[in-house]
């Protein structure tokens, strides 16, 4: 599904990412942890395409089509999508013409898909306008069941939400995740069915949306490179008693 080789990725004329290897198979979610400013966020940027983020080196395949110089938009047509940490206000574009554009030219009732975020009330206020941290996750979240892609980033789902909006935030991710989202509601069995898992890598620091998902394996990112791969509920215990020393350690 997804194949980094070597990436190295300079931004604001500093070497961020320094020699990234990675490899994302079809249905599988892969999680990232890393301390703050070692890359994470680069990484993701990175793999959408956006500009700022120049590769010095290395590809990235995606569906086995090497797109490492590909426009963003291309990207997304291939079923790339990202749920950002910090997504811009967008004055004068309602959130409801938005996931339309997501959709593009799938079948899906945008009132049916929002009530499954809870997310009905906005949908015709200018996109993330005066949004809480929670109604921004879960306008993303919107966004993406719209757009239905192949494989999906979330850098830190958990950023700004409540512990109950996790849940919902977290049951949306998995269902995501897991293909079942419903496009409307008279949408098939057979139609649902037919639909394959689709894959993720997610950004976490406190690990929450481990609770909902099933994640098989895990990176730390320390100053540009990754290292501890393992299970992510060990990585996050670790984390949690030694902190991020241990990966200085297991670098050397
Ligand atoms: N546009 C930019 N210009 C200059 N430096 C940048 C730019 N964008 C990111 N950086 C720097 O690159 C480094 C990595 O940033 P990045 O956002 O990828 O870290 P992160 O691991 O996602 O951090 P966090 O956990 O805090 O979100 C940081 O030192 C950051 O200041």
């Amino acid at each position: 599904m997804l194949k980094i080789d070597n990436l190295h990725v300079r931004v604001g004329g500093r070497e961020v990412l320094k020699g990234i290897d990675l490899k994302i198979e079809e249905g599988e979610t892969f999680i990232l942890f890393g301390p703050n400013g070692s890359g994470k966020t680069t990484l993701l940027m990175t793999l959408m395409g956006f500009s700022g983020y120049e590769v010095t080196q290395g590809t990235i395949h995606f569906r086995g089509q090497d797109i490492t110089g590909m426009p963003t938009f291309e990207r997304s047509r291939l079923g790339l999508a990202m749920s950002f940490q910090r997504p811009p206000t967008i004055y004068g574009l309602k959130t409801r013409h938005l996931v339309q554009m997501c959709a593009r030219d799938r079948d899906v009732d945008i009132v049916h898909m929002a009530r499954q975020v809870n997310f009905e009330p906005f949908l015709d206020r200018d996109i993330n306008a005066g949004f809480s941290g929670g109604e921004i996750k879960r306008s993303e979240l919107l966004q993406l069941m719209a757009q239905d892609p192949s494989l999906v980033l979330f850098d830190e789902p958990e950023s700004g939400v409540d512990l109950e909006n996790m849940k919902l935030i977290g049951g949306v991710v998995r269902k995501l995740l897991q293909g079942g989202i419903e496009p409307r509601e008279d949408a098939s069995m057979k139609e649902l069915k037919a639909k394959v898992k689709t894959s993720g890598l997610i950004i976490t620091h406190t690990g929450y949306i481990l609770d909902y998902i099933n994640a098989d394996r895990g990176h730390v990112m320390y100053d540009g490179v990754l290292c501890c791969q393992a299970r992510p509920r060990d990585i996050l215990e670790h984390i949690s008693k030694f902190g991020y020393k241990e990966c200085v350690r297991c670098l050397n």
